[in-house]
């Protein structure tokens, strides 16, 4: 199976604008005395920057500008320059962000402002910090627990509707029944016509955050976009007075009722932007990891073999302490988070003049965080494009080579929020398809990477999948 065409077509495209030459030139000059050096780089392409790139070939693009000009440099992209972050140190010293240079709301706004706004990720500093306590309490150990008990017949479910056979596209399955699992965890919905169209109108408002075209233009993904949030806007603040009465278990009837420590609760505007955002961090996210980790264990059969042993002798229905008691399954998933970070780049922006790493960054600079490209750099990591679980391993530890060496769920105060949910669905769905089915692809195959939140399969990774 050949990628796309559309995929082929850009990927051509980004190849020949790589190789079109552009003038280092320093991004500002430092103020004098200041004792800080200019961020090198380039524009790219005119015009276009490399855009392109950026979307086709993340990792190789990264790769490029870190042997030209290491850990800080810009380059054109989206229509300005943006300062690309890489390695450890650097993304460290932005995510930690002691001094306070470095803002959400703008950064990722650029992206995704207009479909995911007040989402608690597109909140800075003390508002942020706010919004999160609340947010926490639909968080803690005993709610997962409650999830769980809801996710796991839903998973059971999807996968008795799965057929086998060649040329499955294991990418789409999983994300119909993540989708699902979001409408009955998340919202405390029934699958059916109601939640297809919402559904959908989510998948459109996640896709528009990539659009290439970045303007309403009548049937352009950013326009359907901006449609899907008011169809979720409608969806979910129909909902909330009923919620709010209510005593469901499901996370939008927690939100309504969540109150942090210090007596703090959310408007129902909040409550209506933390769903549609945290309906998004969670879907695309999981999706990703688990259509990874499928190929990377059709690509190593024997690590398949070893985690299906594991299932098999667990059981149905883990809990979560079951589930974290699988130690090849938690290896292998943190080897797929580290090769394929489902949020490949973080964004961000200077919110005032900054100091990176001894170099000048003006303020209102945007800045992408190169988490997918870090994690397979050496010195910290051994081999990094070799899939080798057992680096995660007690005696190997490569993931302690640096605070940052392993990052795929962010750091400092944003901080994935979902983290153990994340795992926790990751390694349900796992754990059921090990148990009921076998995978593969054709020795020779090698998957096109598109692009997301994070590199995703572009062909959506046609396996051979057979009924144990
Ligand atoms: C494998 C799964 C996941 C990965 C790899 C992942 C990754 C990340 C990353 C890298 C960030 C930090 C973004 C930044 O600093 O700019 C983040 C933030 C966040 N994630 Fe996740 N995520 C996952 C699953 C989830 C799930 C399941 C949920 C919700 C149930 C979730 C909710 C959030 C939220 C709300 C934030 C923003 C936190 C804040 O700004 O304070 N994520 N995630």
């Amino acid at each position: 199976m050949t990628a796309p065409l559309q995929h082929r077509v850009q990927q051509a495209l980004a190849s020949v604008l790589g190789r079109v030459p552009s003038t280092s030139a320093p991004l500002a000059p430092p103020p004098p005395g200041s004792g800080l050096r200019p961020v090198p780089g380039d524009p790219g392409v005119p015009l276009v920057g490399r855009s392109l790139e950026f979307a086709a070939d993340m990792l190789g693009l990264a790769r490029r500008q870190y042997a030209e000009y290491g850990p800080v440099s810009w380059t054109g992209a989206f229509g300005r320059p943006m300062v690309a972050v890489l390695g450890p140190d650097a993304i460290g010293q932005v995510l930690v962000n002691k001094d306070k240079y470095f803002g959400n709301a703008d950064g990722w706004g650029f992206f995704i402002g207009p479909f995911f706004r007040r989402g608690v990720m597109l909140l800075d500093f003390e508002e942020h910090l706010t919004h999160r306590r609340i947010l926490q309490e639909a968080f803690t150990r005993p709610r997962l627990a409650e999830y769980l008990e809801v996710m796991g017949p839903r998973i059971e479910r999807s996968l008795d509707d799965w057929t086998t056979g060649d040329g499955v596209r294991i990418y789409d399955r999983i994300k119909q029944m993540t989708l699902d699992i979001g409408t009955e965890v998340f919202v405390g919905d029934q699958l059916g016509p109601r939640a297809d169209r919402v559904n959908r109108a989510f998948v459109d408002t996640v896709h528009a955050g990539v659009a290439v075209v970045r303007a309403p233009v009548p049937g352009g993904s950013w326009r359907r976009g901006l449609v899907g949030r008011k169809v979720l806007e409608d969806y979910f603040a129909a909902q909330i007075p009923v919620k709010r009465a209510g005593d469901g278990r499901d996370m939008f009837s927690v939100l309504c009722r969540a109150r942090s420590d210090e007596g703090e609760t959310f408007s129902d505007d909040d409550v209506v932007a933390h769903m549609i955002f945290l309906l998004m961090a969670a879907h695309d996210t999981s999706t990703i990891t688990l259509s990874m980790m499928c190929y990377l264990l059709a690509k190593n059969p024997a690590w398949q073999e070893k985690l299906r042993e594991e299932s098999l002798a667990l059981g149905d229905a883990p809990t979560m302490a079951e589930l974290d008691s699988l130690v090849s399954l938690d290896l292998a998933m943190r080897e797929t988070l580290r090769m394929y970070a489902p949020v490949g780049q973080l964004a961000r922006i200077t919110v005032r003049d900054a100091e990176l790493q001894g170099f000048h960054v003006p303020a209102g600079t945007l800045m992408s965080l190169g988490v997918h490209a870090s994690q397979r750099m050496e010195p910290w990591w051994d081999r990094p494009d070799e899939f080798d679980p057992d680096r995660f391993a007690p005696e190997r530890a490569e993931d302690k080579s640096h605070r940052f060496a392993w990052m795929p769920f962010g750091g400092g105060v944003h901080k994935c929020i979902g983290l153990h949910f994340g795992g926790m669905e990751v390694k349900a769905i796992m754990h059921a398809m090990l148990r009921r089915f076998r995978w593969s692809v054709p020795e020779d195959y090698t998957m096109p990477i598109g692009l997301t939140t994070g590199p995703t399969p572009a062909d959506h990774l046609p396996l051979r999948l057979e009924r144990l």
